[in-house]
């Protein structure tokens, strides 16, 4: 069966770069983008957190973020009848960011054709289980707990057009405990989150690794 609907090309990891510009994109509290600064100034990860906004302006993580001093656009000021995507990606552009984190970040984003692989997101189950649409925050570990698995945990993949589907950089897994509620889950997998993306960044931006497909090969 032949179709006419055009068809995306795979993604791509970039090349290496030694000390990624980082955007980093948030809808609520700015845990995640926080711990990604502790990682910096820890001396962990060698990055810099170059832009930051988010896709509402009420996340309580912009104002977190200025008073950590980091450089933070208003989402607020993104003129009326202009796309989110279009005026996150204009404002990535305009700060030379190399990769992008999707922290907490809770809309759907159209990737432009350069930065296509170069946008990562974490999510708090171990994909392909416990994604998609309506998936995020306790919703998922209530799913989680719902579903009766016994294991849990966090994954960092590369976005592609649609919701937690695009090829996996990392994945980290913790058990599920009997006595688990949504909260007590949510902060074990959490204690997975923290290192996850820091080492999903140091992948990419190492350069040694590329996709075959959906998979994650040495190169
Ligand atoms: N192009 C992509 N955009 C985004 C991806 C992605 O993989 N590709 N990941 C999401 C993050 N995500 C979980 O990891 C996620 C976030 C939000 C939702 C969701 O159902 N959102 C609701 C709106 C919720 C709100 O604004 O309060 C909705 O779309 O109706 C699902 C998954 C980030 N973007
Ligand atoms: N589907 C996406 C999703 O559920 N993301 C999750 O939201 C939390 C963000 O917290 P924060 O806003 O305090 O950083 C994180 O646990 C992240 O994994």
């Amino acid at each position: 069966m032949s179709s006419d609907a055009p068809s995306t090309p795979p993604l791509r990891l970039p090349p290496a770069v030694r000390r990624p510009r980082l955007g980093v994109l948030i809808s609520g509290g700015g845990t995640t983008l926080l711990n990604l600064q502790d990682e910096i100034d820890a001396g962990r990860l060698d990055a810099e957190i170059v832009a930051v906004t988010a896709s509402r302006a009420d996340a309580v993580g912009l104002a977190r973020a200025k008073q950590r001093g980091l450089p933070v656009a208003d989402p607020a000021d993104k003129p009326a009848g202009v796309g989110l995507s279009e005026h996150v990606f204009g404002y990535l552009r305009d700060h030379r960011v190399d990769l992008v984190c999707l922290a907490g970040f809770l809309s759907l984003l159209h990737i432009p054709e350069d930065h296509r692989g170069r946008v990562l997101n974490i999510h708090p189950s171990l994909l392909p289980a416990f994604g998609g649409l309506g998936m995020y925050g306790n919703r998922v570990h209530r799913a989680v707990l719902e579903s009766g698995v016994r294991v849990s945990g966090c994954t960092v993949h590369l976005a592609d057009e649609a919701y937690d589907t695009g090829p996996i950089l990392v994945q980290r897994c913790c058990p599920v405990e009997t006595d688990d509620t949504a909260d007590s889950l949510k902060r074990r997998v959490w204690e997975q989150e923290k290192t996850a993306f820091p080492d999903a960044i140091r992948l990419v931006a190492g350069g040694r690794h590329r996709l075959e497909g959906r998979r994650l090969v040495r190169a």
